[in-house]
């Protein structure tokens, strides 16, 4: 019988290429933080037309010694549909290079106020992304994530004793959920209808109940997020209550409860236990009483590209937390 573990030289070729090209993909992060770092969605944007590399680097400040890496880096930024190239004629009919900004760089716009640019700056934070370095040997020790066996401490811990960090977090969430308020307002509006107050549970800065106390205005929005998170807000705004606190111990009464990328933050058990404490705070399901999930389900059904994204979030939760990322049952 043929050993399973004979390979043609072509298969061998192509799997060469195949790990390079897996091993070489931290270099997707890296162009995406070094492109938010330069500031490259945010001139092109002011420019408001394609625009070509000597413009777009004298506008950078990028030295002319630089020319060939810029040209090679804008490539490979291209190459990943983070921007696009476009190719004009020039007055002496000589073919020339422009680049424009994309759907996906529109989101690297500073001024935009859907841009996901403090999410990126809190994931490729050397504090975030060290802990990716002991992924393997986490699998054979008893701390609780990754990030605990780096940092001799948890993520909420970790937030809580430095600001830097706490504002990081608490801004990269903002940035991400903006984009998701409109969305679950758009097409889930109705779960909202009818309630006469509601209490965010980990609901961080409150974007999310700022969004839905504007959209409906006879609800009562509280949020519920730990002292450190809430303490510095509580004067700032009159359309959200801010309540210092811990969801493990109790959470203020409503209509109903929102929770809006919470569970994925912990183990079953430990959702258990917050379930217990939202259960407790509201009515009964006939009373109207009703406790709203925000969180991403893992779905091998739809396309490739989705799943992937889900599974390096799923991966993000056990590096940095005790939780996942779930799938419908
Ligand atoms: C992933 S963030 C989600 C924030 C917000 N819900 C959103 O969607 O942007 C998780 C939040 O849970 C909060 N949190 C962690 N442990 C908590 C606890 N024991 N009680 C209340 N909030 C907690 C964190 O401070 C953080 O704001
Ligand atoms: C910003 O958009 C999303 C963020 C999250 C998200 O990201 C985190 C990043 C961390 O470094 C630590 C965390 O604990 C978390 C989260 O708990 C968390 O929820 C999740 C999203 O969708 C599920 C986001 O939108 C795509």
């Amino acid at each position: 019988m043929a050993d399973q573990m004979e390979f043609t030289t072509r298969e061998l070729l192509e799997a060469q290429a195949h790990v390079w090209n897996l091993l070489l993909s931290y270099f997707k992060s890296m162009c995406l933080k070094s492109a938010v770092e330069l500031g490259i969605a945010d001139v092109l944007k002011k420019h408001g037309k394609p625009m070509e590399l000597s413009d777009l680097m004298s506008t950078l400040s990028i030295s002319p010694l630089r020319t060939d890496s810029f040209r090679r880096f804008m490539r490979t930024l291209t190459h990943m549909d983070l921007f696009a190239e476009k190719k004009l004629n020039d007055p002496d009919d000589h073919q020339v290079k422009y680049y424009l900004l994309t759907p996906s760089s529109h989101l690297l716009v500073s001024g935009e106020t859907m841009n996901v640019i403090p999410f990126i700056n809190l994931e490729v934070d050397p504090m975030m992304m060290g802990a990716s370095q002991v992924i393997g040997s986490w699998f054979k020790s008893p701390k609780a994530s990754p990030f605990e066996l780096f940092h001799s401490k948890g993520l909420w811990e970790m937030t809580s004793e430095r600001p830097e960090l706490n504002k990081m977090m608490n801004e990269g969430m903002a940035s991400g959920s903006r984009l998701v308020c409109d969305t679950v307002l758009m097409t889930c509006g109705h779960v909202f209808r009818g309630l006469k107050s509601l209490v965010d549970v980990g609901g961080g800065t409150g974007t999310m109940a700022r969004a839905i106390a504007r959209a409906f205005p006879e609800i009562k929005c509280t949020v519920l997020d730990l002292p450190h998170v809430v303490d510095s807000l509580k004067e700032e705004d009159s359309v959200v209550e801010y309540v210092g606190g811990d969801m493990f111990v109790s959470v203020p009464h409503a209509n109903a409860v929102l929770l809006k990328w919470i569970l994925h933050d912990w183990n079953d058990e430990e959702c258990v236990k917050i379930l217990r404490r939202c259960k407790e705070a509201i009515p009964i399901k006939d009373a109207g009483g009703k406790i709203i999930i925000i969180d991403m389900v893992v779905d091998a059904t739809i396309d490739k590209h989705a799943v992937e994204t889900q599974l390096y979030f799923d991966l993000l939760m056990m590096m940095l937390t005790t939780g996942k990322e779930r799938e419908e049952i």
